[in-house]
């Protein structure tokens, strides 16, 4: 049974995941199921590095990743966003603390929003919204993750290999759990969904019994 909004309390919804866990899918149901608005965060930061590399910026260099981020606009259907490259880029330039600093304002004043949001990401439970009433940290096998990314890549018109799309995904994963400022990692409180052996439907299903448990707790 969904949760009766009636009482006007927000209802902020973090999910966090690697690369290709299904969390958009998972964050997009949620959204749906509890009417609340969805921001892909990943999005910001694909946009920022979509930009870099439009301009022949250099990705290792914090000032040139910190100006692409100057009055970035998400167009969610550009495909250059999911390419490899860009990619690459965007777990590069995600790890310099004023890009995330530049970005956070646009994420916290979403998830604040009076009926409450739901964001996915890598630092939602963490960094984002620590507070927020529900909490899903979504992984699955590296293996699952990549036959997933290059199915989702080929169905879009764009060329993928297995072997290529597990070693990003490795690269990425340690990247972005390594970094110094807001590590991907499972946050306080976040309830751990593996997709590995689960269909969309099935993560969707879980996820929403997960939601409306952890906002039975928060009551
Ligand atoms: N449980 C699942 N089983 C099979 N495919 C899935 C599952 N969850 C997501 N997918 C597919 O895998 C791809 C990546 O999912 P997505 O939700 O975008 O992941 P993320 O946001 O973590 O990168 C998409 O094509 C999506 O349809
Ligand atoms: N909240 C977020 C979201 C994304 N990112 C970075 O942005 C990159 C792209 O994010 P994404 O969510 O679109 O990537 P996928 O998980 O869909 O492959 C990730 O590899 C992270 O390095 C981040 O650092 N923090």
């Amino acid at each position: 049974m969904s949760k009766d909004l009636s009482d006007n309390r927000p209802i902020v919804i973090a999910v966090d995941g690697p690369a290709a866990s299904g969390k958009g899918t998972i964050a997009r149901a949620l959204a749906a199921h509890f009417g609340l608005p969805h921001m892909d965060t990943g999005l910001l930061y694909r946009a920022v590095a979509l930009n870099l590399w439009r301009w022949g910026g250099d990705p290792s260099s914090e000032f040139e990743a910190l100006r692409a981020c100057s009055a970035v606009g998400v167009d969610p259907d550009d495909p250059e966003l999911r390419s490899e490259a860009v990619s690459k880029y965007a777990s590069a330039i995600s790890a310099y603390p004023s890009v995330r600093a530049a970005l956070l304002e646009r994420q916290q004043e979403f998830a604040g929003q009076p009926k409450g949001a739901v964001l996915d990401g890598r630092d939602i439970g963490t960094v984002i919204a620590p507070d927020a009433p529900v909490k899903l940290f979504v992984t699955a096998s590296a293996e699952v993750r990549a036959q997933r990314r290059v199915r989702e890549l080929l169905a879009r018109g764009m060329p993928a290999h297995l072997e290529d799309v597990l070693l990003d995904i490795h690269a990425r994963d340690d990247r972005d759990s390594s970094r110094k400022t807001a590590p991907l990692r499972q946050a306080d409180g976040a309830l751990l969904l593996d997709t590995t052996d689960l269909d969309v439907d099935q993560s969707i299903a879980k996820a929403i019994n997960l939601a409306e448990e952890q906002l039975a707790r928060a009551e």
